[in-house]
């Protein structure tokens, strides 16, 4: 049986810690599909530049990912709902509580394991590997 993965973020400016992600959520299952988060989710850190339309093109072009589907804009356990997902591969710093993701999983009667994926050390000291650090090394070159 094919064993489903999905990962889930914002994905605004893309960098490798995004494909070191998706390459070792991919690698728990068969099938990768990442949810693109909402404009209107994002509410715990700046908001995104791109388009949610335009950040589901790039994350859906890279090798690791299966498909890339927009999120709900109301209710985040509607894609899983959807999708039957085998695991939900959280980012290594993803703000979710992976245990209030399983309760309400439980809740809704859907049989899925929350795994945590691990985060990506720079391979060079000038690598930047946060969406957010690079805007701030736009803001200090260019701004
Ligand atoms: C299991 C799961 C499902 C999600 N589904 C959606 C969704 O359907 N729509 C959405 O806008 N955000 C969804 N999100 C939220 C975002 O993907 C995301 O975690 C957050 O808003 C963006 O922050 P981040 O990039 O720092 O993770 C989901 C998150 C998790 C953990
Ligand atoms: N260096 C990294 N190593 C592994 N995973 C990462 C790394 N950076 C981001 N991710 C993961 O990619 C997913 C999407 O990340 P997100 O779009 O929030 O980018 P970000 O670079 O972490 O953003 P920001 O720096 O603006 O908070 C998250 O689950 C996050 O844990």
């Amino acid at each position: 049986m094919t064993r489903t993965v999905i990962a889930q973020g914002t994905f605004d400016i893309v960098h490798p810690g995004h494909v070191h992600y998706l390459e070792e959520a991919a690698a728990m299952g068969d099938e990768l599909y990442v949810i693109v988060a909402r404009r209107s989710n994002v509410d715990h850190k700046e908001a995104p530049i791109c388009p949610a339309t335009q950040r589901r093109e790039v994350i859906g072009g890279l090798e690791a990912v299966d498909e890339a589907i927009l999120g709900h804009e109301a209710d985040i356990f509607v894609p899983i709902e959807e999708l039957e997902p085998d695991v939900i591969a959280l980012g290594h710093d993803q703000h979710h509580d992976a245990e209030a993701i399983e309760s309400e999983l439980e809740r809704r009667g859907i049989d899925c394991e929350v795994r945590r994926v691990s985060g990506r050390e720079p391979a060079t000291e000038d690598e930047i590997l946060s969406t957010r650090l690079i805007i701030d090394r736009i803001l200090e070159r260019r701004g």
